[in-house]
């Protein structure tokens, strides 16, 4: 089968997105790959970001926008804003290509992983939340038209049971639990990070095999301010500086050139995923890797000093609701429409509302709706609860905790949190969680 046929495929349906798909396509273009790089986007993506994108890409299509709409299962996953990955689908119309693997928007390649091509459709990892689900951050597969419309009138007919598209693809391809052990990719073709928090100990023994990282969830590298500092607050987690470590070198790849010199030297050409990590560790931040050269050899995307990060002084949630925008020194001046739903096909049918959505999730939905910015107060009275509470000994005690309390509050309110730490999503979850029980 000719290589010629085969296609690394992601998906960007805004300019945030954008960032994360240039990067994959970077570190495949470094890692030396040798099959074609397709980028799908949505139209509402910025011309600019599409034009940085091409400079990486051998194709950038537009294809419509999908979005289950989903709200029931989507709280559930704990992400409204995944009802637009039903796009996916449609990776299964790219007929040029025999044999594509799709690598999610927030992966980052470590090394060569051409090899994932000897697999079969439909080939993918477990998910680490439910083992026997596969993650859909990864998988391998054949375009065909045929299995695209299966796909629609299978989500058509029975949606998704987490809102978005991993949930269809795992019911479409039931059988990938139990039929062919083929057809399980090894963890380290999708390391999600968060099972560096949730299982240490594998990760300190099989972590420098990894070939993807998988930022899943909601805090995405993009997020976390270029050259800030977010994981010394607390230097005890071990796993942080671990993630830090993999935030680093995502960091350095989107700061990459997409320029190759003759001749130039390539700092971090293709060595082993561990060294790489361990050179970010040491190197400053605004490390610049070399590419390996791709079709575009005249085209350089990336400027030589790195532009401070866009969203530096922003909220996960601020800067999703305003659709965040790559850096304008890299793509020069954005004019991104939030609003996309005028070019936003919705599978209105698809959602199974009166089926799924019993009265009681539209409750819990709505009370987390309405009680979202309560629970964040309450959050926030309760953590000054918390630390007031346990002194008691002395009014010095007292002072400093509430001082202390009060610039946790102020560093939240002007928007410099701790994503990956005290208020990682899974710890304000816990607090919601806590609430809403
Ligand atoms: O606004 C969005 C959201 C997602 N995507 C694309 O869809 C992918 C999936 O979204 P992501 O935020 O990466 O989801 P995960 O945190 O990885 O969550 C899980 O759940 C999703 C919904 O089922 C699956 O798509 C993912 O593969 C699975 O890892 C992204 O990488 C992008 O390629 C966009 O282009 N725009
Ligand atoms: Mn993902």
């Amino acid at each position: 089968m000719s290589e010629a046929n085969q296609a690394f495929v992601t998906l960007a349906t805004s300019d945030a997105y954008c960032m994360g798909s240039l990067v994959v396509g970077k570190c495949l273009r470094r890692h030396g790959t040798t099959r074609k790089l397709v980028v799908m986007v949505s139209p509402n993506v910025s011309r600019e970001a599409c034009l940085s994108l091409e400079d990486v890409f051998d194709e950038v299509i537009v294809v419509d926008m999908l979005d289950s709409r989903d709200r029931a299962h989507l709280f559930w996953l704990g992400r409204l804003d995944l009802g637009v990955t039903f796009t996916k689908l449609h990776s299964w119309t790219l007929t040029q290509y025999t044999k594509c693997v799709f690598l999610d928007a927030d992966t980052l390649v470590l090394c060569n992983v051409d090899e994932l091509f000897e697999r079969e459709e439909l080939s993918a990892a477990p998910d680490p939340g439910w083992p026997d689900c596969f993650n859909s951050g990864v998988f391998v597969f054949r375009p065909s038209l045929e299995t695209h419309s299966r796909l629609l009138e299978h989500a058509r007919m029975c949606g998704s049971f987490d809102g978005g598209d991993q949930g269809i693809l795992n019911t479409f391809f039931s059988d990938w639990a139990i039929k062919d052990i083929n057809k399980h990719l090894p963890f380290i073709y999708n390391l999600s990070v968060n099972a560096i928090y949730t299982y240490l100990p594998a990760f300190h023994k099989f972590g420098h095999q990894a070939k993807i990282v998988h930022f899943l969830g909601r805090n995405k590298p993009w997020h976390v301010p270029h050259k800030q500092q977010p994981f010394t607050e607390v230097p005890q987690w071990d796993s942080n500086r671990n993630l830090e470590k993999f935030v680093n070198l995502w960091w350095a790849e989107y700061y990459s050139h997409t320029k190759l010199q003759e001749n130039e030297s390539h700092e971090l050409q293709d060595a082993e995923p561990i060294e790489q990590l361990d050179m970010l560790a040491a190197a400053p931040c605004s490390t610049h890797v070399s590419t390996l050269p791709h079709r575009s050899p005249t085209s350089a995307a990336s400027p030589t000093t790195p532009p401070p990060h866009p969203h530096s002084c922003e909220s996960v949630s601020q800067a999703e609701d305003r659709e965040e925008k790559i850096p304008s020194e890299l793509l020069g001046k954005l004019t991104l429409d939030a609003s996309s739903s005028s070019t936003c096909h919705q599978l209105e049918d698809t959602s199974p509302e009166p089926d799924v959505l019993s009265a009681e999730d539209s409750e819990d939905l709505e009370k987390s709706e309405q009680q979202e910015p309560q629970a964040e107060q309450k959050q926030e009275e309760e953590e000054g609860e918390e630390v007031l509470g346990a002194e008691a000994a002395s009014d010095t005690a007292r002072q400093e905790a509430l001082k202390e309390n009060l610039e946790n509050r102020k560093r939240w309110e002007e928007g410099r949190m701790d994503y990956l730490g005290k208020d990682a999503f899974e710890n304000i979850r816990l607090k919601l969680d806590e609430f809403l029980t």
